[in-house]
């Protein structure tokens, strides 16, 4: 019947004869992390967070389970993919999809099997969905700094993280867009909580604290007698789902080199526009931002050195030996981006830079510039 759903959810390009088989193929390797989202964001027409959310509601039978008209929740996601700005080279529809399929597959660790409810994992797919909509493709320090109306609105605090949260939550109040109808007043309440805790986790600013909390997890890591993780109360259970969507919101570099690379070319296109922005605003240019200053390739190193690996190590440590393979696409990576920097210096001894300066200092001058 015509109201009815497409099979993905989303209507396929009609000038692509095996669209649909082409689809089928790639979201069979939705429970793998090298899963090709360039590929379906292409085939679905640029509509792939609908798709991989449906497919990955619908797998986990959250639609049943909370009583979610498959209707609404379809009509709920095209509007939120709606409000993701696909001007924005990085922070578009593409990374929410991705950043919804990475958290998926690092809810499905053994490590945590059972571990989550799956009111705590619709809550984590959907804080993955909506944690960047309404990206404008500029930081939250650009926006306090040219007083924009968003960091007036939220007080210069998680602005960008703050606004997603509020359109994502306005847009459900829409017709037929209320996906959390069938739930009690306490369940959407709890889902919204934790929403909110995970979305706010995703600033950067909170990056250093956040990961001080996994190690000192780690380090009193409680673990059931069938090794899954042991976490009886909210807030080592938020601060494990904090972490993970962090995790997923961060995997760029932890994932097979073509996508690694690909995500590089589109963060640099953003930072770099809104470098170019700054200059024509007469402000003072971000280090990060400026395409005449930036070598990409030791951004790369810098990053992973500096957050990522400290990041995925420890949540490796939290889930071993559910990570190794991620950790495993991180140092190949590392190992590309060292190799691509011209006269690249020899292999640093541990803990020291080649002038033997102390890392964590060089770390400390590099953040505050
Ligand atoms: C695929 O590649 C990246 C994906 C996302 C980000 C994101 N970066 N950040 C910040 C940007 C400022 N940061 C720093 N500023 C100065 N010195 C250092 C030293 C080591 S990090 C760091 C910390 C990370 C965000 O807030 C984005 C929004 C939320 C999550 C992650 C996003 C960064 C990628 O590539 C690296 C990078 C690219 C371009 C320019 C600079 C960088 C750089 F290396 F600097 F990060
Ligand atoms: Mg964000
Ligand atoms: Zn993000």
């Amino acid at each position: 019947s015509p109201d009815s759903l497409p099979r993905f959810g989303v209507p396929l390009p009609q000038d692509l004869p095996n669209a649909e088989e082409e689809l089928e193929r790639e979201l069979d390797n939705i429970d793998k992390w090298g899963m090709d989202i360039f590929r379906i964001d292409m085939l679905t027409s640029h509509r792939p967070l609908t798709c991989v959310s449906y497919t990955l509601f619908e797998e986990r039978n959250l639609l049943k389970s909370f009583n979610i008209p498959p209707k609404t929740f379809v009509t709920y996601m095209l509007n939120i993919e709606e409000h993701y700005n696909k001007e924005v080279k990085y922070h578009n529809q593409v990374h929410a999809a991705d950043v919804t399929h990475s958290t998926h597959f690092l809810l499905c660790a053994p490590a945590l099997e059972s571990v989550f409810t799956d009111l705590e994992i619709l809550a984590a797919l959907f804080a993955a969905c909506i944690h960047d909509v309404r990206h404008p493709g500029l930081n939250n320090q650009f926006l306090v700094n040219t007083n924009s109306e968003l960091a007036i609105m939220y007080n210069d605090e998680s602005v960008l993280e703050n606004h997603s949260l509020a359109v994502a939550f306005k847009l459900l109040q829409m017709d037929n867009c209320n996906m959390l109808e069938a739930l009690n007043k306490k369940a959407v309440a709890a889902v919204q909580k934790m929403v909110i805790d995970m979305v706010l986790a995703t600033d950067m600013v909170k990056h250093m604290s956040l990961l001080a909390e996994l190690k000192t997890m780690v380090e009193t890591k409680k673990v059931a007698g069938s090794g899954v993780l042991l976490l009886d109360n909210y807030s080592d259970r938020i601060q494990v789902l904090k972490n993970l969507l962090h995790c997923a919101d961060l995997a760029n570099p932890a994932k097979p080199p073509d996508f690694c690379q690909q995500w590089t070319q589109r963060v640099m296109g953003e930072f770099f526009t809104q470098g170019d922005l700054e200059k024509e605003k007469k402000m003072e240019v971000s280090p990060m931002m400026d395409r005449n200053t930036v070598v990409v390739e030791k951004s790369q190193v810098g990053f992973i050195d500096y957050i990522i690996h400290p990041l995925w190590e420890t949540w490796a440590d939290l889930v071993y030996p559910d990570a190794q393979d991620i950790l495993m696409y991180l140092e190949q990576n590392r190992e590309y981006y060292q190799g691509q920097i011209r006269d690249s210096p020899p292999p640093e001894t541990a803990g020291e830079t080649a002038n033997g300066n102390d890392k964590d200092k060089e770390l400390h001058i590099d953040l505050t510039l």
